[in-house]
């Protein structure tokens, strides 16, 4: 890998003085960074380190916790309250919102994270994955008030994951185009490797857990029988599907690609609102897919539009390419 790729530090300092972020996101964005390369170790030794499987406890979610679920949480933890300007940290883990200050002050930090994202695939040694989004308090809020986390997608000031899969990647934006950085083996250093990803407007590949077909509403099930029926079809040209089971390998293929990832609501989660988590999964990834030129919906309406209720609730997720997303929202419209 070339040296004169600019670090991961080089381009926050060079967003800090040309793009107007502040130097403590720098900071936070770096700890961050810090924690990801070590959630990256623990996830590659893994079998030896006897980290794999379950841990005695299960989440708000009702999911049973892996060992590493824990593990990665400990390293967000630890490294954002390095940042003495984070005021409270939401995490798939906890249950309760982390206050890390008595006196929020307008202009300190909220930190959504998932610490370990596609949890069913670290046993079976796939691709797994970070999720994260910061938000900037605007106004007072009181230590402890639940209801102040509940901020809606379009206030995030910068949001990213990392993917551990063949390499270690870190992908961010701070609201000026997405960028991605990989793990550089040796010096440790996260070097710009993907700059200004961009989502084509048009694709051919779509993701979504087929095996949940027959739970689907009937927009969604013609959305899907109209691609699989390939050129004969309705679409006219084949369609290729991949589903990785880790939100972040998926999305980070659609960065990479272009593509339509879906988890849609159905009868099997409709009560609970769906499948993935509003603060850390659909936000975050919502605000990264649209800097990179893409959209995501929740079938209709805009993810970052919506109003939470509470920070662990779930929501129906559409991403990727533009054209597709539109025409999802044609499918749910008219059927
Ligand atoms: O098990 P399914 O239905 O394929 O769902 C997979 C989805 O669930 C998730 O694993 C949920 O995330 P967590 O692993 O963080 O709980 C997503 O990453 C992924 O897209
Ligand atoms: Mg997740
Ligand atoms: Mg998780």
């Amino acid at each position: 890998m070339p040296e004169h790729q600019m670090t991961f530090r080089q381009f926050l300092l060079n967003d800090y003085r040309h793009k107007g972020i502040e130097k403590d996101l720098v900071f936070l964005l770096e700890d961050i960074a810090t924690a990801c390369r070590i959630i990256s170790n623990h996830v590659r030794s893994g079998a030896f380190s006897n980290n794999l499987g379950a841990a005695k406890s299960t989440n708000i979610q009702g999911e049973t916790q892996k060992q590493l679920d824990l593990i990665a949480n400990d390293e967000f933890v630890r490294h954002c309250s390095n940042c003495s300007r984070v005021a409270a940290l939401v995490s798939e883990e906890v249950d309760e919102v982390y206050w890390l200050k008595d006196d929020p002050k307008p202009g300190d930090y909220l930190v959504y994270f998932d610490p370990l994202d596609g949890s069913s695939n670290l046993d079976v040694n796939l691709s797994v994955g970070s999720i994260f989004s910061i938000v900037q308090i605007k106004t007072e809020i009181e230590a402890g008030d639940a209801d102040a986390v509940l901020r809606r997608g379009m206030e995030q000031i910068c949001a990213g994951y990392a993917i551990y899969g063949p390499s270690t990647a870190l992908i961010v934006t701070t609201g000026n185009g997405v960028n991605g950085f990989t793990h550089q083996q040796g010096t440790g250093e996260f070097r710009l490797t993907f700059p200004d990803m961009t989502i084509p407007e048009t694709t051919s590949e779509f993701a979504i857990n087929a095996s949940r077909y027959r739970l689907w509403d009937d927009s969604m099930r013609k959305y899907f029988d109209d691609c699989i029926a390939g050129e004969a079809g309705p679409r006219g040209r084949n369609f290729n599907m991949r589903w990785t089971a880790s939100m972040v390998a998926d999305v980070h293929r659609i960065l990479t690609r272009g593509g339509l990832f879906l988890y849609p609501a159905d009868k099997g989660n409709r009560s609970e609102g769906g499948k993935l988590r509003l603060m850390y999964e659909a936000n975050p990834m919502a605000f990264i897919v649209e800097q990179a030129g893409g959209a995501a919906t929740d079938g209709r309406d805009r993810i970052v539009e919506a109003t939470p209720t509470s920070h662990h609730q779930r929501i129906s997720v559409v991403l990727g390419s533009i054209e597709e997303v539109k025409l999802l929202a044609d499918y749910h419209a008219k059927h």
